[in-house]
């Protein structure tokens, strides 16, 4: 998409032998972890973990196969790999992608590459190394037509074997130029509408109402949260806003700061928290590190990002509706004082809570996906689920769930 949108020369890659793309921390019991990484990592006890990792991994290769149909992420990872993982590494990677709280998110809905690994070859290990026994495509991917063809960009990030990337005017960028692509091919975009509600017509057409005025539409696309969609539905599909309730989201405070002449104790992408040593801290990213690009007119400066609240948000800082910037940007400023040891004030910051952003799939997600899927192909009704609240909550998944929605609708493309 990045290509077709031409924006493959502003693409900032950060490739595998980056350290942004080889060191990994967690902060545990006060103080900053790398990772291990590499087999001989493996067989050597590293902090914070109290015994080498082998063992975690032969206990994988060991223990029988779950047979629930669904399970928390920390009950799947105690089972397989044992309490250390499950509280400290699995419990952390939860909230750096999810901001949720493992004993409540569904590894069958979160990581279902996982989850089929376990049923397909009993061992999790077993199942990454011999693959699930799928075409390949399953998953966040999706369909192989909905790929399409390769881009000579997405071979180079695959030769490089990028970790991560970003644009050179900053991810907006990205929606920027597909709405200008869509402008120019006439398609008319709302932007900053709202939607009130939406209504069955007698022809069978929908009506939407936005804040200024009516449209009508045979198909609708909706890549509202599932909680917001549920609110414009119309009272003949209560059954259908009902399950789409049932997917909540969780609220992240955002704390973007920059320092002038100070120095980061570690280089790596940025470090993890668990939640046992600390609810409301998620983790610290290091923006400069990855993105030195961004850093503007100051080009030695340091930035960083740290993520607070998530499924913790509430019992943490109350309503995010009413959280105050004062008290979440103190709050960061103490952590990066406390686990990065930076003693100045930040020469810029900046907060932002953004509000039931990220949607967590919590046990038994993957029923109400079904029943929801169920009700639209029972009604026939003329509505695509797309957006972070289904299947993947990452931007990858989301472009996928809409190709998929388009398949569906006209065919393969291309
Ligand atoms: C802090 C943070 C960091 C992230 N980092 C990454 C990352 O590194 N990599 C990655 O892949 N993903 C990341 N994500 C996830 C990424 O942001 C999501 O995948 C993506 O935004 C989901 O897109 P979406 O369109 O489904 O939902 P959203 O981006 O949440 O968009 C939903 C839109 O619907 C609008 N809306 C709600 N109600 C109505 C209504 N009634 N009428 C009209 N509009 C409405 C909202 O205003 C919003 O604009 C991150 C998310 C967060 C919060
Ligand atoms: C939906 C929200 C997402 C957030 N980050 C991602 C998504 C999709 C992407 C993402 N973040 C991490 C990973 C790697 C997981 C793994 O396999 O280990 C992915 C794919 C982990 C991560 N996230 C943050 C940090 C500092 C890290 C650690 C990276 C590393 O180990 O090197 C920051 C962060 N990103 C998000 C949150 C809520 C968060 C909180 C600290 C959102």
């Amino acid at each position: 998409m990045v290509s077709e949108l031409g924006l493959a020369d502003a693409v900032l890659p950060v490739p595998g032998d980056h350290p942004a793309s080889r060191n990994r921390f967690l902060y545990v019991a006060g103080a900053l972890h790398k990772l291990p990484s590499g087999l001989g990592a493996l067989l050597r006890t590293v902090p914070p973990f109290s015994r080498a990792l082998l063992w975690s991994g032969l206990r994988d290769l060991l223990a029988p196969a779950g047979t629930e149909p669904d399970e928390s992420i920390h009950a799947f990872a105690l089972r397989r790999f044992g309490r250390e993982v499950a509280d400290i590494a699995v419990d952390s990677v939860c909230r750096g992608v999810f901001a949720g709280d493992c004993r409540a998110l569904s590894v069958r809905s979160c990581f279902p590459l996982l989850f089929r690994a376990e049923r397909r070859r009993r061992s999790v290990l077993l199942g990454l190394a011999l693959g699930s026994g799928e075409r390949r495509g399953g998953g966040g991917g999706g369909d192989p037509h909905t790929r399409g063809a390769e881009s000579g960009l997405s071979r180079r990030a695959r030769a490089e074997r990028w970790s991560q990337w970003s644009l050179r005017g900053g991810m907006e960028t990205l929606p920027e130029a597909l709405a200008e692509f869509l402008r120019e091919r006439g398609v008319e975009l709302r932007c900053h509408q709202r939607l009130r509600s939406l209504r069955r017509r007698h022809d069978g057409r929908w009506e939407l109402t936005l804040a200024d005025g009516t449209v009508t539409a045979d198909h609708v696309v909706s890549a509202l949260p599932a909680a917001a969609l549920a609110e414009a539905l119309p009272a003949e599909a209560a059954v259908l806003a009902q399950e789409l309730r049932r997917i909540p989201a969780v609220s992240v405070a955002v704390v973007n700061l920059q320092y002038e002449g100070a120095a980061l104790p570690v280089t790596g992408f940025g470090h993890l928290v668990p939640s046992l040593e600390d609810g409301a801290l998620l983790g610290i990213v290091y923006d400069s590190v990855a993105f030195p690009q961004h850093n503007g007119a100051a080009a030695a400066s340091l930035r960083l990002t740290v993520m607070l609240g998530g499924a913790w948000f509430e019992q943490s800082f109350g309503d995010p509706a009413a959280a105050a910037p004062e008290l979440l940007l103190h709050r960061a400023q103490a952590a990066v004082r406390e686990q990065l040891g930076l003693e100045p004030a930040p020469t810029r910051s900046i907060v932002r809570v953004h509000q039931a952003c990220i949607p967590q799939y919590t046990l038994g997600h993957w029923q109400r996906t079904e029943h929801i899927g169920r009700f639209l192909a029972e009604h026939r009704l003329p509505l695509s689920l797309i957006g972070a609240s289904y299947s993947g909550v990452s931007v990858n998944d989301c472009i996928a769930s809409a190709k998929v929605a388009v398949e569906r609708l006209l065919g393969p493309q291309r």
